[in-house]
């Protein structure tokens, strides 16, 4: 069987490729010249399952996005006490290019608005460090995070560096108030080959699941972000992540997210997934109009919202071979990551004999691990295995032999 996310993701793609809202950003010239059509979806699970669709092949860069990662980098440079002292941790309830400075001590309001970012670059590694240095740091901790060689967009990197008026005016008022030490021309002319480093949908979506996992890599198993420096971004992303929308998208979406106006979005749900979108039109805020759809979309089909209460997260699969069947176990209170191990499971799975779910261990489904069991055992029967089901307590709903042709086990 082929396991069926992927088909959902297209699903999700489908629905929204109307919306031809918004516009590319024009104030970097080279973004203007994007395919305003592109459009990609990738989730990565804690676990280390990736699934994607659409233009998954599309590179941008990643603009804003990088905000989150080098502020962690920061932290993990200089300490977080050091890092407070340059730049806060308030919404700005402001666009992303506002200088926002908190008038009592003059530093950046957040990492997420262009002044704290540039502020953050300028901390990278220790004072007076070498740019070319600083800008390595990022480019080879954002590989790391991707588990891929990443690389700058140089026309990117020249376009923005020649309209970058507006955050050399910012980084001058930065080093007046001595929050930047080192040449503002130096500190931006990094920040924004930061900002141009190329990445995918499916890049993002495990750069996001390694903050999701509090800082291990789901594929390589490296510890690459503290656990703390890995909440603090987290926190920093649900405060500020979205600039002036920063409110409703938490409370609406519940997914702490970080737009770039090249179209790319990145969620993260911690323990559970990492999110990556691109769509190049953007709204009036400067995030991708589609991408923030389809997260919009994901939450709500998947009870994604982060503060929906998961009862503890005590779910768990397993499978075991035996001569007569196979049996796949699921336990706890059953979430999404869980239910893609699942179908992963089952996709791997080469035996021809019975396979049986047994959830009589299981306490709870959310719908849509309850949908995912449901459609992994379809496919199982449509490719012509026997199917069993050990479902006691009816977790899986009221199964319906008409809709769902399988046996039931007592
Ligand atoms: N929102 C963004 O993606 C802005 C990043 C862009 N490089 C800038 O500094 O203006």
């Amino acid at each position: 069987m082929q396991t069926p996310i992927p088909d959902y993701l297209d699903e999700v793609l489908d629905t929204l490729r109307d919306d031809d809202s918004g516009a590319t950003a024009d104030y970097i010239p080279e973004l203007a010249n994007a395919n305003p059509d592109q459009f990609a979806l990738s989730v990565t699970t804690a676990t280390g399952g990736t699934y994607s669709a659409g233009d998954t092949d599309a590179e941008f860069s990643i603009q804003s996005i990088s905000k989150p990662f080098a502020y962690a980098a920061a932290i993990m440079d200089r300490g977080l006490d050091r890092v407070l002292e340059s730049i806060g941790v308030e919404p700005s309830g402001e666009a992303f290019n506002e200088l926002s400075l908190d008038p009592e001590t003059n530093r950046p309001k957040n990492s997420m608005i262009n002044a704290g970012a540039i502020a953050a670059h300028g901390l990278l590694l220790g004072e007076h460090a070498d740019p070319e240095e600083r800008v390595d740091r990022v480019l080879t901790l954002f590989s790391k995070l991707a588990g891929r060689q990443l690389r700058i967009d140089d026309k990117v990197f020249q376009s923005e560096l020649e309209t970058a008026d507006h955050n050399l005016a910012m980084a001058h008022m930065l080093k007046k108030y001595r929050i930047l030490t080192d040449d503002p021309h130096e500190v931006v002319t990094g920040y924004t080959r930061q900002c141009s480093i190329l990445v995918t949908v499916e890049d993002l979506s495990m750069m996001a699941a390694t903050l999701a996992n509090g800082g291990v890599q789901p594929r390589s198993r490296e510890r690459i972000l503290d656990a703390d420096t890995s909440r603090q971004v987290m926190s920093v992303m649900a405060v500020a992540g979205m600039y002036d929308g920063a409110g409703d998208w938490l409370t609406r979406v519940g997914i702490p997210a970080k737009s770039g106006v090249a179209g790319g979005l990145v969620g993260v749900l911690p323990d559970q997934v990492g999110i990556g979108a691109f769509s190049p039109r953007l709204d009036k805020h400067g995030n991708s109009q589609r991408a923030k759809r389809a997260f919009e979309r994901l939450s709500k089909d998947m009870g994604m919202h982060l503060f929906t209460p998961s009862n503890g997260r005590l779910d768990v699969v397993d499978v075991k071979l035996e001569t007569l069947k196979e049996t796949f176990t699921l336990q706890g209170n059953v979430h999404f990551t869980t239910a893609a191990e699942l179908l992963d499971l089952m996709e791997k799975s080469t035996a021809r004999n019975a396979a049986l779910l047994d959830v009589s261990s299981v306490n709870s489904f959310t719908d849509v691990a309850r949908r995912m069991a449901l459609e992994g055992l379809r496919r199982l029967k449509l490719d012509g295995r026997e199917v069993l089901l050990h479902d006691p307590w009816q977790m899986l709903g009221r199964v319906n032999s008409d809709d769902w042709d399988y046996q039931k086990t007592q």
